[in-house]
This record gives structure tokens, sequence and C-alpha cells, in this order.
């Protein structure tokens, strides 16, 4: 059977759902598509808490580990949301959801104010460039004194404020997702507040549609009887059904020709900048392609494994290390949707402090698809010691 085609009617942005872990993402994006299929059914369906967190490790534990993408339109957008996971151990996942976003919900439990993966969110929103946030304020239905609600909403206000977004004019909005979930009209309401606010404050931004195409590769599937399917949100440019591609990075540069574009399970016959498209590659076996690739246009996009790069070594206090790095210090470098080992030469610098603001350059343990001005995170034991720019390609 033909699939049904998606229809451009409404200007299209990505947003998501952040913030330390339990505080209610996954819930208050379940119940986001509940308020809004309740309200135009016509358009949106109802995603279960159940149907985003259904990995059997994630129903087990209790927690998100990988990100999702669900979609919803309110009266004047289509909005694709990918709900992110806040546990410490998966924020390798979440830097490769907050990186396709035009922007964030920070969710904070009113409960627990502000905890260490909000603050590391944060931080990471504005390394990969998350332009704007909206900070839901969770669980406002278990805080019964008015004071710590607002006390909760200063700290926020201040939080994001640190780390260079507008904590004056970011909007706070008081929800209970839980509630909203259940149908209580009042929190029903909390939550059409928040899309409000989302609609409002954050803006379509430019897309970058005369650029050449490019994809990062989230997911590799098999489609009986029709080929590899690489799922990921469009970066820049546009493809058409028919235009060759090439795949690169990680492994040797692969030719293949899409032949089949699908959104959402809808089919396009042009996946575009901002789009999370699904793209069926001709001629390609599913060993052969893997996330931490790129889907681009031929020739215009290399892989390198030598790079130089600006890079800002964190703060202790803003979780980075306590102690300086030295020359061949061999982190974890994450770019777009893959990390790859790689050590830093500090050229004529002995050491890298915290909080110092550097240029080195870096070799990659495995070629990665790159452009001056890609920006990347730096980890290391689980957390976040530095975040960087490529600022030019050696080799
Ligand atoms: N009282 C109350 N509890 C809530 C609310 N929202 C979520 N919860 C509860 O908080 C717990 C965690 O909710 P999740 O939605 O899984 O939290 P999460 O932020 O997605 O967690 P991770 O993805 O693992 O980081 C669950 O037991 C929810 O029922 C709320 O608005 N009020
Ligand atoms: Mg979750």
């Amino acid at each position: 059977m033909a699939k049904s085609q998606f229809v451009r009617a409404k200007p299209h942005l990505n947003i998501g759902t952040m913030g330390h872990v339990d505080h209610g993402k996954t819930t208050l994006t379940a119940a986001i598509t509940k308020v809004l299929a309740d309200r135009d059914p016509a358009v949106n369906r109802f995603v279960s808490f159940n149907g985003i967190d259904r990995a059997p490790e994630e129903v087990a534990r209790g927690i998100t580990i990988n990100i999702s993408h669900v979609e919803y339109e309110t009266e004047t957008r289509h909005y694709a949301h990918v709900d992110m996971p806040g546990h410490a151990d998966f924020v390798k996942n979440m830097i490769t959801g907050a990186a396709q976003v035009d922007g964030a919900i920070l969710v904070v439990s009113a409960l627990d104010g502000a905890m260490p993966q909000t603050r590391e969110h944060v931080l990471l929103a504005r390394r990969v460039g998350v332009p704007y946030l909206v900070v839901a304020m969770n669980k406002a239905d278990a805080v019964e004194d008015p004071e710590l609600l607002d006390l909760v909403e200063l700290e926020m206000r201040e939080l994001v404020s640190e780390y260079g977004f507008p904590g004056d004019e970011v909007p706070v909005v008081r929800v209970s997702a839980l509630r909203a979930l259940e149908g209580d009209p009042r929190w029903v309401s909390s939550v059409m507040e928040l899309l409000d606010a989302v609609d409002r404050y954050v803006p379509v931004p430019p897309r970058e549609l005369g650029e050449p195409f490019l994809m990062p590769i989230e997911n590799v599937l098999t489609i009986s009887g029709r080929g590899t399917v690489v799922t990921g949100a469009v970066e820049r440019g546009v493809l058409r059904v028919g235009d060759p591609v090439e795949v690169v990075g990680l492994s040797p540069t692969l030719s293949a020709v899409a032949t089949g574009l699908e959104t959402f399970g809808k089919s396009l016959a042009t996946a575009e900048a901002g789009d999370n498209a699904a793209v069926l590659l001709r001629g390609v076996k599913r060993d052969q392609v893997q996330r931490g690739q790129v889907v681009a246009l031929p020739g215009s996009v290399t892989p390198h494994r030598r790079f130089r790069a600006r890079l800002y070594a964190l703060t202790t206090a803003e979780g980075g290390r306590h102690t300086p790095f030295l020359a061949n210090y061999r982190p974890q470098f994450y770019f777009r949707t893959t990390d790859v080992v790689g050590s830093v030469d500090l050229g004529d610098l002995t050491m890298v402090l915290p909080g110092d603001t550097v240029d080195l350059s870096v070799e990659l343990g495995r070629p990665i698809a790159m452009d001056v001005g890609l920006g990347f995170a730096v980890r290391e034991g689980g957390r976040t010691v530095a975040a960087g720019t490529v600022t030019e390609l050696l080799d």
C-alpha cells in the first residue's frame, strides 16, 4: 500500500526535553501528545509513556536510555520532539539529541530544583548550539508551598544565565506532566501554557536549504524487500528521491543513491534541513553503514582524523577536571551522533588548566566527516570536561 504523503502545511521545528534523571521528561513528552491529541485528534496522536521508553532495559530500569522522536502539531506549527535521557551514563545520547534541536524544554522537578545533569545539560545545550531554552518546572502538583516554587524558578533563571542564556526572558512554566496525562483540567492547561511559550518564544530558525545536503546517521534499519534505511535529522540542504549521495566517515567513503524518503512514516518527495528523515539507500548493505557516519552530497564533505581546534576546558565548578591535562591526553571526542577516542597535541603549551581556552591539534582514532566550524564535546570518565570547535582541517 502506498504511504500517505507528508504535507508541509505549517512551519516545522525540532524541539526536545532535557534535564536531570527522573524529573519527568518522558512523562511530559507523553502528556504533550495526550493534550494535543485530545484537542485536535485529526492531526495529533497520543504516544503513551511506554510507547516512548520501550526498550526492554528502559522498561526494566525505569529510565530513558535512547533518544526517541515523537511528532505533534500546535495551531501554528509542526514539531518533531526528541525525548532525551537524563541519566549521567547516557549523556552521549543526550548530546546527539541536543545537536538537532531548534529549542529545548529544560525539565526540572520543582521538588528537587537544579541537579547535576540539569546543569550539565544546560552547559551542553550551550556548547552544541541549542539557541533557545524554555523551562518546564515539573511536578508542581507535588509542591504545596508557592514560595518554594518561586525559589526554584529563581534558581533556574540564575543557572541558565550562568551559561549565557537570557535568564530574565526565558519562559519558566509550572506544569504537572503526570496530572496532565491523567486529564486534570488545571494541569492540562499548564501543558498548553508551556506549548504556547514554545510557540511564542522559540523562533523558526533560518534553514540552510542552499547548502550541500548533509544528514548525520542516527540509526540504521533493514526493511525487508526494500533495503537499508538510515535515519537522522537533516542538518543542511535538500535531498530529492533519486539523488546520488555519499556515506562519509569511520570507514572508506561509499557511494549510493537515495531511492526513498520518509518522515514519521509518511513519504517525502524531498527531505530538507530540519526534517527528521529516513533515507532508503540503494546498493548498500546493512553492515556497510553505521551511526556516526553522515549521508552527504557527493564531494561536499570529507573524512578527517587530524584537525586543529579551539577548546574550552570546563572549570571544576562546571563539572570539569580538578587537574590540568598534559600532552598526549586521550579523552573521547563527541561529534554529532558518535564519539571517538583522540589524542591532543598541545604544541608549545605544557598543560591546559580547567577554565583555559586554547588552540591545539587533535588526532582521532577514526576519521569523521567534518568541516571548519563543527562543534564537539570532550568527555572522560562519564563527564564532560571540555568543548571545542574545529578551526582547521589537517588530514
Ligand atoms: N508528582 C509528579 N510526578 C511526576 C510528574 N511527572 C513525572 N513524574 C514521575 O516522576 C518519575 C520519573 O518520570 P520520567 O518521565 O520517567 O522522568 P525522565 O525525566 O524521563 O527520566 P529519565 O529519562 O530516565 O532521565 C515517574 O515516576 C513519574 O511518574 C509530575 O508532574 N508530578
Ligand atoms: Mg525519560
